[in-house]
């Protein structure tokens, strides 16, 4: 960290932490710390004997990767996550196992979606919202890559929601704010802090919770953090919803040993990470149940729906593609979508109202007589395995594949054929005797030089991937 903190910030970090300031202005000047979270539909192991305490998943990396080169991100087989947010894995350990609707308001880039998405009760619906149109296709795409067929990705505003009266279990609201706690690995987020910013952040923060309070059920929790240090965005935002809301304290198990900081406020937990205590950047997270409320009434017959339930003959055409029964196949405008049978109803009547990103698992692309395999197939687990012929790639090969460039890996038939590295598939390509086509989608390849790294310096990289 070379730019200077702000006065008025060190002045109340010194406040807020009296002998321990020393400590913490300390770390700030240590490297931030490299983790990565395991996608477990994809790999069963361990990365290393270095996990992060406070999630089943999490790892710290001992030096950071060269991410881009690693075909297991592309594959969505780990997401890198910074460790203490990782703690929100905590709170969903306090739900049953009943099947829960959840929501991320504020979701995009995704690393507490596709969290979410790996510790949701079976038989559960996650809807992952991002209001900016740009990051909300970064959120989808990590999202596919993830895999969970069980997802609808959305593209709005927090007040686009209060429609849903009472139709969610958990809201997750991690909030955008003054960023106080990323002051060690992004410099804009010095450059760009002010008195003025964390106060305007704590009001948006209170919009966006009163806006989509309406939407929680009565008994449903809700979930909000933010990874700045201050009490305004913090405790003050915990104090205003005690006000604003009848709301009953949800406190979360803590080892000493992880070192995290536990607060109050109205009676209300709140969790502090700070970096001179916790292995981590700056995080806060308070949990709260909501005491009262209308719980929805779902419409079962919606008229004018985009997703109609694909023919018999659609879904002839795709007979065996999927391991599992679970899934209505879709038809959106000539896609074919699988989505959770359970959730159509739900999915009907979100799309009434918001704007859809994607839903379920885009499974196939109708030309004439035949369904073309759709990417995001290949990235999920409702792929049935062994439907199509599968040719293992190279390391080579597959930083090749994923910058679209040509390849011409052996096979024996024609046709559509899966890729894989490692066994983990990447994406589809089509013998055509002379030559491969592939449909890995162009707004997802590799788009740095890689012509050195084929020269032989790959295998250097390789031994600093997280899963070797
Ligand atoms: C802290 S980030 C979310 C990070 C994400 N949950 C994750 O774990 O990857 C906050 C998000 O809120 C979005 N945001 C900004 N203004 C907002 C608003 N007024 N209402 C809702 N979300 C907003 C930002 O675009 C940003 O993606």
């Amino acid at each position: 960290m070379a730019t200077l903190l702000p006065e008025s910030f060190t002045q109340r970090m010194q406040a807020q932490l009296g002998n321990e300031f020393e400590a913490f202005q300390q770390s700030l000047s240590d490297a931030a710390v490299s983790s990565v979270r395991i996608n477990t539909t994809k790999f069963s192991g361990s990365v290393n004997d270095n996990q992060v305490p406070w999630s089943k998943t999490g790892f710290y990396l001992e030096e950071r990767p060269f991410y881009t080169l690693d075909p297991f991100l592309h594959a969505g087989v780990y997401y890198v996550q910074e460790a203490s947010s990782m703690f929100l894995e905590q709170a969903f350990q306090q739900l049953s196992n009943e099947p829960v609707k959840v929501l991320d308001l504020c979701g995009a880039p995704g690393g507490k979606s596709t969290h979410i998405a790996s510790l949701l009760p079976e038989n559960s619906l996650l809807v992952s919202n991002e209001v900016i149109r740009s990051r909300a296709v970064i959120l989808s795409e990590n999202l596919k890559k993830w895999g969970n067929p069980s997802v609808v990705v959305t593209n709005n505003d927090p007040k686009d929601f209060a429609s849903f009266k009472g139709f969610f279990d958990v809201i997750v609201v991690d909030a955008p704010c003054s960023g106080e706690g990323l002051f060690r690995r992004d410099e804009n987020a010095i450059t760009e802090w002010s008195p003025e910013n964390t106060q305007h952040c704590a009001q948006r923060q209170q919009r966006i919770l009163a806006d989509v309070w309406p939407a929680l059920k009565p008994g449903g929790i809700l979930i909000y953090s933010t990874c700045t240090y201050n009490p305004g965005e913090n405790e003050e935002n915990l104090k205003w919803l005690n006000e604003f809301a009848d709301v009953e304290n949800i406190s979360l198990p803590v080892k000493a040993e992880w070192g995290v900081t536990e607060t109050e406020a109205a009676g209300l937990s709140g969790y502090r990470f700070y970096p001179h205590k916790t292995k981590g950047e700056g995080f806060f997270m308070a949990v709260v149940r909501k005491l009262d409320g209308e719980t929805a009434r779902i419409p079962r017959k919606i008229k004018g729906t985009a997703f109609t339930t694909a023919s018999r003959n659609e879904k002839a055409l795709i007979e065996n593609w999927l391991s599992s029964d679970e899934m209505e196949l879709l038809n959106l405008n000539g896609t074919l979508l699988s989505f959770p049978g359970r959730y159509t109803a739900e999915l009907t009547w979100l799309q009434q109202s918001l704007r859809i990103v994607h839903a379920g698992i885009k499974t196939g692309e109708l030309k004439k007589k035949e369904v073309l395999p759709a990417h995001e197939l290949a990235l999920s687990p409702i792929l049935n395995r062994g439907k199509f012929p599968e040719i293992e790639l190279s390391l080579d090969e597959a930083i090749r594949f994923l910058h679209r460039d040509d390849i011409r890996p052996e096979a024996k038939e024609r046709g559509w054929h899966l890729l894989t590295y490692r066994d983990v598939p990447l994406g589809w390509a089509k013998n055509l005797g002379n030559r491969f086509n592939s449909n890995y989608p162009k707004e997802w390849r590799i788009r740095m030089d890689i012509t050195e790294y084929l020269a032989g310096k790959l295998d250097e990289e390789k031994a600093k991937f997280p899963i070797r």
